[in-house]
């Protein structure tokens, strides 16, 4: 069966290609229909990855975050038509220890091969979770992101001293947002503190315990422990700030992508005795447990129907352009492509 398949060819040039899909017994065919801007893919977009990195990756479809609808399934799992999230991590392996997104093994959608702006796409069942119907479309789309906080969280309960009275979230941003929204639900009597840059954006934050810009913190504020979701060329002056801040013992979880090596004080990351990890995409495990947390919170939704940003109607590689243009040029939220091809 032949489908349409966007890639980006170079640095903001999408080619419209036609694939021919091999039906099989073990493979659904999804068609998407809600996806979702992740600054990964503007880094591709936009060409701010290595010149050797973008030689390697592209041709690629972008978007690793996107929902959709089953439009054949043959191994009989999933009725046509119903409402499916698609994991974009792709194990080829199976390890008692190391989880899926930790395998060098694993393939990753819009990283290592082809992404959702496709027209039907062929997945293993078990890449595919169902979506109750009545669930918010773009909501649903960005689910990948939500479920890369929520994999770092359990991580962060696994690797850090239960003494979790504050916590420290830096960025002020989506992933920032997300972080600290399931923080609060998942360890409610923890005291959630946000840091940002921008003040408008801090005010969203409304669920938070408290908002500070990192330029007017209390001298006297301290956390047990943290989380870095800034990224970028910022991550240095972030992780020395909450380096500064954190309680001795404290855990700092690393969440942002930076293209550079970031320098770190690492004189009293030995000190203070701190614990980094970082934290990278999720896994089948962390989109269930996602889900089941949406069920026993269901205003989590409504606080992340606030950070929808721009839903726009895709129908050609000009639409396509134009979102990625609109996302750069955002000022909160995620933007959506609602997909009609
Ligand atoms: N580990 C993973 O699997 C994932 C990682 N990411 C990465 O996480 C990072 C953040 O993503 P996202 O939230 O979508 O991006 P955003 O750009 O929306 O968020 C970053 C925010 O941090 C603010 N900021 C800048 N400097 C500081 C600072 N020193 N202290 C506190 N806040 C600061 C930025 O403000 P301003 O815009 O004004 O500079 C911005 O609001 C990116 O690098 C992204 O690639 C995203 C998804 C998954
Ligand atoms: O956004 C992400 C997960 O949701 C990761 O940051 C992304 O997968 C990193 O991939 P790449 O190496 O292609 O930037
Ligand atoms: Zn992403």
């Amino acid at each position: 069966m032949l489908t349409s398949v966007y890639r980006l060819v170079r640095p903001r040039q999408f080619e419209l290609v036609f694939n021919d899909i091999t039906l099989d017994k073990s493979h659904v065919i999804v068609h998407p229909v809600r996806l979702s801007i992740c600054n990964a893919d503007q880094r591709y977009y936009q060409g701010l990855r290595a010149e050797n990195i973008l030689r390697k990756k592209l041709p690629m479809a972008l978007i690793h975050e996107a929902v959709g609808r089953v439009a054949f399934d043959p191994t009989g799992q999933f009725e046509e038509g119903t409402l499916v999230v698609m994991i974009p991590n792709t194990p080829t392996e199976k390890d008692d220890i190391i989880a899926e997104n930790y395998l060098r093994s694993s393939q990753f959608r819009a990283s290592g091969f082809d992404g959702f702006m496709q027209e039907y796409v062929s997945m293993e069942p078990d890449r595919l979770v169902a979506l109750p119907e009545d669930v918010n479309l773009s909501v649903a789309a960005f689910t990948e992101i939500v479920s890369v906080s929520y994999h770092t969280i359990q991580r962060f309960l696994r690797f850090s001293h239960s003494r979790r009275d504050v916590i420290g979230v830096w960025g002020d941003g989506n992933l920032g947002y997300i972080t600290s929204l399931l923080l609060k639900a998942i360890l409610p009597e923890t005291k959630v503190c946000v840091f940002g840059v921008n003040e408008y954006k801090l005010h969203d934050f409304s669920f938070a315990d408290d908002v500070y810009l990192i330029s007017d913190i209390p001298e006297d504020f301290h956390m047990d422990h943290a989380f870095e979701c800034v990224g970028g060329a910022a991550s240095s002056k972030a992780i020395n700030q909450i380096i500064d801040y954190i309680n001795p013992e404290g855990t700092i979880s690393i969440m942002g992508v930076s293209e550079d090596f970031a320098p770190i004080n690492t004189r009293m990351i030995l000190e203070k005795g701190l614990r980094l990890f970082g934290s990278s995409r999720s896994g089948r495990e962390d989109f269930l447990g996602l889900i089941k947390l949406y069920n026993q919170n269901p205003d989590l939704i409504n606080q992340l129907e606030k950070i929808v940003g721009a839903e726009i109607h895709v129908r050609s590689i000009q639409d396509i352009t134009r979102a990625f243009e609109i996302d750069i040029h955002k000022i909160m939220g995620k933007t959506i492509m609602i997909w009609e091809n």
